[in-house]
C-alpha cells in the first residue's frame, strides 16, 4: 500500500466538472429479500472508452508509466464513484471480481473533493484469529492511494458513512485489464 498525498495538485474545479459532465448511474442490488439502492453513484469506463476529462486520461497514462514496470502491464479501465455526502458509502470488499481473486494486481485510487476515510483490514480466514484493528487513511482532494500485490484478495477496504463529511467526493479507480 502506498499513499501519495497531493498527487494531483490544484484541479479544484475537477470534482464539480465531473459531477456535472459524467452520466452517473444509480445502481440497485438485491439484499436478502429486498432490492436496495447502492449508496453512491457510479460510472465504469471499459478499456478504450473515451474518458470524461483530459486530466483523467493523463492520470491513466502517468500511472501506467510509473507503476507499469512493477505491475507488468498498464492500467486500462477507470471506475468512478460519487459520494454525494457523508451518508453515501461503500461496504467492506476487495476488488476481487476477476483476476484479483487469484493473482497479484494493483488498484490506484485518486480522491477528489471532500475528504473521506478509507479503511483497510486483513480478511478473516476461516478459523482464524479475531478481527485486528483496521488501518485508517483519510483521503483528501488530490490524494492517491495505491493498493498492490495481494491486497485485493488478502485485505478488504471500505469507505464508511461519515457524519462530518457534508460535501461530495469522487473517487477515480485505475485498474488493469480483468480486475474489478
Ligand atoms: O471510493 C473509494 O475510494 C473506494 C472505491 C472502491 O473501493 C471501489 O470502487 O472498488
Ligand atoms: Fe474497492
Amino acid at each position: 500500500m502506498e499513499l501519495h498525498p497531493n498527487w494531483l495538485r490544484g484541479a479544484e474545479a475537477l470534482p464539480d466538472r465531473l459531477a456535472q459532465s459524467v452520466d452517473w448511474r444509480a445502481e440497485r442490488r438485491a439484499m436478502y429479500d429486498r432490492v436496495v439502492d447502492v449508496p453512491r453513484l457510479v460510472r465504469f469506463y471499459g478499456e478504450g472508452e473515451p474518458l470524461p476529462h483530459p486530466l483523467i486520461t493523463q492520470g491513466l497514462s502517468l500511472l501506467s508509466d510509473h507503476f507499469g514496470a512493477e505491475l507488468g502491464e498498464p492500467f486500462r479501465t477507470v471506475g468512478m464513484c460519487r459520494y454525494r455526502d457523508g451518508s453515501d458509502s461503500v461496504a467492506w470488499h476487495g476488488d476481487d471480481i476477476g483476476r484479483g481473486r487469484t493473482e497479484d494486481t494493483m488498484v490506484a485510487i485518486l480522491s477528489l473533493g471532500t475528504e473521506r476515510t478509507l479503511l483497510l483490514r486483513p480478511r478473516r480466514r476461516p478459523g482464524g484469529a479475531g478481527r485486528s484493528a483496521s488501518l485508517r487513511f483519510p483521503l483528501g482532494h488530490g490524494d492517491l492511494i495505491v493498493m498492490g500485490g495481494s491486497c485485493q484478495r488478502s485485505w478488504e477496504h471500505c469507505i464508511p458513512k461519515s457524519a462530518r463529511a457534508r460535501g461530495p467526493r469522487i473517487s477515480v479507480q485505475f485498474r488493469p485489464r480483468g480486475v474489478r
